[in-house]
């Protein structure tokens, strides 16, 4: 049996306690491999070996070497595609078609990008005058934050750890990784391609575990780490949040949402079923910009739901090896009681069951998945909690509205703020409802479109802060003002 290992200091160690814990393959049940449970000892261990990395020869680079190290990262997750994509699919049961589309360039990108931006940055400089006529001139630089903590959640495993490990290293800090306990394999084997590529040891550590009384909740509430980035859910993120006060660390929180797509009359119908269908379901519906509500104007809603329907009923479900699977299974089976329990809550409530709403019969050697089927409801409250709150499943209502401000009313009617997604070819249209919707993300007539230079976050309960191109560079450094007088 596998056993994965934490990587601290440059070195694959396990726990002194020797507690282990089972990696379960979702798509079959089977426990995969043993996981090493970090204590507080081994997290110590990696806070004090990046706190010594910053001091080592990683803290003494110039911006162009550690760019440079930064591409043989990236160059380093592509020559190994095919063993990321092994673990990455291993670990979520995700098909590999999308993995390979999505999971994996994605984590080659997210070091390519940040490591380009740090080399073309500038710093903001003002010229001011003083009552003696020679002036002062201040100018920003920015240094490293120090040590970060990055805690990642198991839904896109490889892409939202690389997320924030890629813009840290770039700004030279050095950080301690938590990765979800669902999904340990692929945090894991960067730790290879880190140390092949010539990052020094202490610079990126990994120790794995669970949340509260676990390795995260150690990690947050270690003293000696200068700053927190997160993505998960909202109740974990103040709990970190709460941990982080205690010494006055930042925090960058990317947390939950139910976010809404509006489809509009004038759409392109095929456009609109084709992302509407991607946004419910990919990733078996566990995508934090996913739509679990649809609002969709009357004229067109009964045959917009019967168009979902028919392309929900064609998704093909299936293991990550079988070519043909665009549909896998959820993480976990607790995850998949959390979804069942919606599903029963909707029906519950009264929905009409368009499609799904239940478990889909598998063949024997993936029965013991945590497979689920692909759901729509319409007829439902808007204050059912199968309509406000996040499911994470795949799964949406569809509910009819009759105008523009019904609609921005409604998606805007809940506490969180993630993205949305709004589906119409009037381009006034399009540019008046984006900028009404409370949101830190919207899309037009797309979804998951992604330039990493942009910014990304939620507003409201789906997060605090900004990450992506230069707005990574708030988080991940301190703007020093230097003023001299002339
Ligand atoms: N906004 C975004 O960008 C974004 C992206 C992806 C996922 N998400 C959200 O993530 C959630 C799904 O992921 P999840 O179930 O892994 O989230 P989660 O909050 O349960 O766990 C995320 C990570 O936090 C750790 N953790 C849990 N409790 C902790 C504690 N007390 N102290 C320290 N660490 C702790 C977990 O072990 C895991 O590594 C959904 O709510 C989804 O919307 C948000
Ligand atoms: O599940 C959430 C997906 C988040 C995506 C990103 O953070 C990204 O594309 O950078």
């Amino acid at each position: 049996m596998k056993e994965i290992k934490h990587f601290i200091s440059g070195a694959f160690v396990g726990s002194a306690s020797g507690k282990l814990f089972d990696n379960v393959s979702p798509a079959n049940g089977q426990v995969i491999g043993r996981v090493h449970e970090a204590g507080r000892a081994e997290v110590d261990a990696a806070v004090r070996a990046a706190r010594a990395a910053l001091k080592g020869p990683w803290g003494k680079m110039t911006v162009a070497e550690r760019a440079e190290i930064l591409h043989r990262v990236a160059d380093g997750i592509t020559a190994r595609f095919g063993e990321f994509l092994e673990a990455e699919c291993l670990d979520t049961g995700k098909p590999k078609s999308l993995a390979s589309h999505i999971d994996i360039p994605r984590g080659a990108a997210n070091f390519k990008v940040f490591a380009d931006l740090l080399k073309n940055v500038a710093n903001e400089a003002f010229e001011m005058a003083t009552p003696d006529g020679a002036g002062a001139l201040n100018y920003g630089v920015r240094r490293p934050k120090g040590v970060i903590g990055v805690i990642s959640p198991w839904n896109l495993p490889l892409l939202l750890m690389t997320w924030k490990v890629g813009p840290a290293l770039a700004c030279g800090n050095c950080v301690v990784v938590k990765p979800s306990e669902e999904t340990p394999l692929t945090a894991t084997l960067l730790g290879e391609v880190m140390q092949a590529a010539g990052v020094p040891a202490g610079v990126y550590n990994v120790v794995h575990g669970f949340g509260g009384d676990s390795a995260g909740a150690f990690l947050t509430e270690h003293p000696d780490v200068d700053a927190y980035t997160f993505t998960g859910e909202t109740g974990t993120g103040e709990t970190i949040m709460r941990a982080a006060a205690k010494g006055v660390r930042q925090v960058s929180l990317e947390l939950g949402g139910k976010n809404a797509g509006i489809v509009f009359a004038d759409c392109d119908m095929d456009k609109a079923i084709e992302g509407t269908l991607r946004s419910a379901f990919a990733n078996c519906g566990q995508v934090c910009l996913g739509t679990e509500r649809v609002y969709v104007e009357r004229p067109i809603f009964d045959a917009f739901v019967a168009r979902l329907k028919a392309g929900a009923e064609a998704l093909k479900i299936g293991e990550p090896n079988d070519p043909e699977a665009n549909f896998g299974p959820l993480i976990s089976h607790k995850h998949r009681e959390k979804v069942l329990s919606y599903y029963q809550q909707a029906v519950d409530d009264g929905a009409t069951v368009v499609t799904g709403g239940g478990v889909p019969e598998m063949p024997a050697h993936l029965a013991g998945g945590a497979w689920v089927q692909p759901t729509i409801w319409t007829g439902l409250a808007d204050d059912s909690a199968v309509v406000t709150e996040e499911i994470f499943g795949p799964c949406c209502h569809i509910r009819p509205f009759d105008s523009e401000e019904e609609a921005i009313e409604l998606a805007n009617s809940l506490p969180y703020g993630l993205a949305s997604a709004i589906w119409t070819e009037n381009a006034s249209r399009a540019h008046r409802v984006a900028g009404q919707i409370e949101a830190g993300i919207v899309w037009v007539n797309s979804w998951f479109l992604r330039d990493l230079r942009t910014a990304f976050g939620g507003s409201k309960q789906s997060g605090i802060g900004r990450e992506g191109g230069v707005h990574s560079l708030e988080f991940y450094t301190e703007l020093k003002n230097i003023c001299v007088k002339l």
